[in-house]
């Protein structure tokens, strides 16, 4: 693979493979340090608490944030180095956050247009081209209109199809749903699914969007890539406490009836059984909430907080209610450990 910057104009419509290998250091003490590789046409989630470094991550991978060590390459094109970083039009990369950013003095069709005449495309194609797209994301009715006539969630379907319109080899995404109601959110989920044929790096905060979206998940934790690998894996085995909570397991730190003390306990709250009699490794609860779930009802326990699935009629059978005490116990083999740094 070649490592040089490349002279020519990246490859269009094509999807790209991402390799980037990033360091950045920030006067404020922050610093980041991500190596991701994607293969063409992968879609990976990024996930992590919040000023974990992801959107800095998606910022130096479309070359608006300076390296302080590492490369940003696309299809073996170093398009970002400490040294240097290509000009926009010839990254590859386009990038969409939370905020739609059309032109506001350009109608929905012609922000679309925009990107696809940057790319050398001529007016009447980029016109149909705009059209095409605006009735991709479902706003082929609202070529006209400025984006000020918009609501938030059209203007993002707008923005979606401005930068997919474009034809880039590697898309970002950097939390592009979190700003819009659950309906819009999921038909732009849909939306992404079916249309983003390029490598795409889509940062969440929804382990749903992860699971719906991306085959391969990165998580970044205090600027490092805590855990990576396929999204259902990591879910299923979690390395991390972040991942663990992800992932809806409980985590129990001050230890469960005698056991795991000084480690962290996770398990499911599936796997919790209620007994009838004391065992060796069980322990005694105060129910403290009822929640509905769409499988049954989730109880939430008290010293320690611990959370129990169980089945509507189990609940009714054995009279559970707030300030029920129960006796729990988990299967060893069902508990998975961590050191409690
Ligand atoms: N322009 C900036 N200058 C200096 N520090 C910044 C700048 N932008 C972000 N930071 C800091 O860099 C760190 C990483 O921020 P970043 O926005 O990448 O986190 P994030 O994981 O995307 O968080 P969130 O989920 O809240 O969006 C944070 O400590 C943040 O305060």
């Amino acid at each position: 693979m070649a490592t040089g910057v490349c002279a020519m104009t990246l490859r269009e419509g094509a999807a790209s493979a991402l390799d980037a290998d990033v360091q950045i250091m920030r006067g404020s003490g922050f610093s980041l340090q991500a190596q991701v590789s994607l293969e063409p046409g992968e879609i990976v989630a990024v996930m992590g608490p919040s000023g974990a470094g992801k959107s800095t991550l998606l910022a130096a991978v479309a070359g608006l944030e300076p390296l302080s060590r590492g490369a940003v390459r696309i299809d073996g094109c170093e398009i970002s180095s400490p040294q240097r970083i290509a000009p926009a039009h010839r990254r590859g990369v386009v990038l969409l956050g939370q905020d739609p950013r059309l032109f506001p003095h350009l109608s929905a069709a012609a922000n679309v247009e925009f990107g696809m005449r940057a790319q050398r495309v001529s007016k009447a194609d980029a016109r149909a081209g705009a059209l095409s797209w605006l009735a991709k994301v479902g706003t082929v009715d609202l070529a006209d209109r400025a984006p000020a006539q918009l609501s938030g969630g059209q203007q993002q379907r707008v923005a979606l199809a401005r930068a997919l319109a474009a034809r880039p080899g590697v898309v970002l995404l950097d939390e592009p749903f979190t700003a819009l109601d659950p309906e819009t959110a999921a038909g732009l989920r849909e939306i992404v699914h079916a249309q983003v044929h390029s490598t795409a790096l889509i940062v969440t905060h929804d382990a749903v969007d992860a699971l719906a979206i991306a085959s391969r998940l990165v998580v970044i934790e205090d600027g490092e890539v805590s855990q990576a690998g396929l999204v259902r894996e990591v879910f299923a085995a979690p390395a991390t406490r972040f991942v663990a909570s992800l992932a809806g397991r409980n985590r129990v730190t001050e230890g469960i009836g005698g056991s795991y003390l000084g480690q962290v306990a996770i398990f499911k709250p599936a796997d919790v059984q209620i007994l009838a009699h004391q065992r060796g490794g069980s322990w005694r609860a105060r129910v403290t909430r009822l929640e509905q779930t769409l499988v049954g009802v989730r109880l939430h326990t008290e010293s320690p907080a611990v959370a129990v699935d169980i089945e509507l009629e189990d609940l009714a059978e054995r009279e559970i209610a707030v300030g029920t005490t129960l006796e729990l116990w988990v299967d060893p083999q069902r508990v998975r450990t961590l050191t409690n740094a």
